[in-house]
């Protein structure tokens, strides 16, 4: 496909996206219909889409509306270089997009304003939760996320995982929030399939999502209580020698787990609910609760824009449940460490404050935010430790 007929097909994908289908589902939808399209294209259709979530108000703006096409061309005007490389890719000719009109050629030139490129209610929130940084945590937010790898120190150094990636054609360089990451600069898609990744050596893991893990406790007996794909869980076993237990309330969503365990080289025992509450207490119960998932909108953009007051109460109060039902299965002087990859402190301190002030016998010992300013996804991370009753 021509770089012109990628624009057509992202217009294409992102009316269908406008028109109420989730934007994976779009893609996938557009890749069947498109039997024509090779892996780089799909990539590349994908990112101009993605791009286009991530900054879908500040393109809007430029476009005088919220169309595929007017998202579309407003992207193609920021990635091109001035008015004559955009008039090149807009011919009409062939699969190109239809030539650009007076009106959006005007509208294009028009000075751009600094918007959050987000709804005004999660503005609002964002302002509430981080102040002054506000507007460039946003802007952040509007930029590709970087492809983190956490090196799995057990099965080789920093050093050899650099030298075994790049025999795969990847740059990778350290990063200096956890001392596992590593940040891949050059061929990102090339991870899945390299030797470094297949063979265990590394991870696809947040840089800030490693510090979190990096910083958690040292403990005996380590349960991941919402352990999903088990990132956590897996980089907390690397680096310390708990014995490790995951559960999730979602069997479905612990699928890749063991794979991934036995990838790193780790044991790790799934306990279903009822399996946790016989196998308390344990010393560590880490809740990486279900979000609004802010800090991390760079990759899921989509996530900003689909999120309502009435879900994002829905996601306070299955939180607080969370913590709850945690709670019992920690043992004296242990700790529950609650995480997010939130920005917002609804979701951060106030709701360790809400556990608190209902629940005697605990105090928060720590807790820590990570800003996507620092270069990671933003996360916030507390330590509830439970009191010995006096
Ligand atoms: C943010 S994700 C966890 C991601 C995972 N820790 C990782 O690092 O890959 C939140 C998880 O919480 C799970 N969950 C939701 N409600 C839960 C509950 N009441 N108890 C335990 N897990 C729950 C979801 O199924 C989801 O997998």
């Amino acid at each position: 496909m021509t770089p012109a007929a990628r624009l057509s097909a992202a217009i294409e994908v992102l009316d269908q996206y406008l028109s109420g289908t989730a934007a994976e589902k779009a893609l996938t939808n557009w890749a069947r219909r498109s039997r024509f399209a090779g892996s780089k294209d799909r990539a590349a259709v994908r990112d101009i889409v993605f791009d286009c979530l991530r900054k879908r108000e500040s393109y809007s703006r430029s476009a005088g509306g919220l169309t595929g096409r007017g998202l579309v061309v407003a992207h193609a005007a920021n990635v091109t270089h001035g008015l004559d490389d955009l008039r090149a890719m807009f011919t009409g000719e062939g699969h190109a997009p239809d030539v650009l009109g007076a009106d959006e050629q005007t509208r294009l030139s028009l000075p751009q304003q600094n918007v959050y490129n987000l709804p005004a209610w999660l503005a609002s929130e964002l302002e509430v939760s981080v102040g002054e940084d506000a507007l460039a945590i946003a802007t952040v937010l509007t930029e590709r996320a970087v492809v983190y790898l956490r090196v799995n120190l057990s099965r080789g150094s920093l050093d050899t995982a650099i030298s075994s990636l790049a025999t795969d054609g990847i740059v990778a360089v350290p990063h200096n929030l956890a001392k596992t990451a590593l940040e891949v600069i050059e061929n990102p898609r090339k991870v899945a399939s390299s030797v470094a990744y297949t063979s265990g050596l590394v991870e696809l893991q947040d840089a800030a999502s490693q510090a979190l893990c990096a910083g958690l406790p040292v403990a005996e007996r380590m349960l991941d209580y919402c352990a999903g794909g088990g990132g956590k869980v897996l980089a907390y076993g690397d680096q310390s020698g708990a014995k490790l237990f995951a559960h999730d309330a979602n069997p479905q969503r612990l699928r890749d787990l063991q794979p991934r365990a036995k990838r790193a080289g780790l044991k790790v025992q799934v306990l279903t609910t009822d399996a946790c509450q016989k196998a308390e207490p344990f010393d560590l119960v880490l809740c990486d609760v279900p979000c609004s998932g802010s800090g991390a909108w760079r990759r899921s953009p989509e996530g900003k824009w689909s999120l309502t007051r009435e879900s994002f109460e829905k996601l306070l109060a299955v939180q607080q449940e969370i913590l709850r039902e945690a709670a019992p299965l920690v043992a004296m002087n242990g700790v529950l460490a609650f995480a997010t990859c939130s920005l917002f402190q609804s979701e951060n301190e106030d709701q360790i404050a809400q556990f608190c002030a209902e629940n005697n016998g605990w105090h928060c010992s720590f807790d820590r935010r990570f800003s996507p300013l620092e270069g990671g996804d933003g996360f916030y991370i507390a330590y509830l430790t439970r009191d010995t009753p006096t």
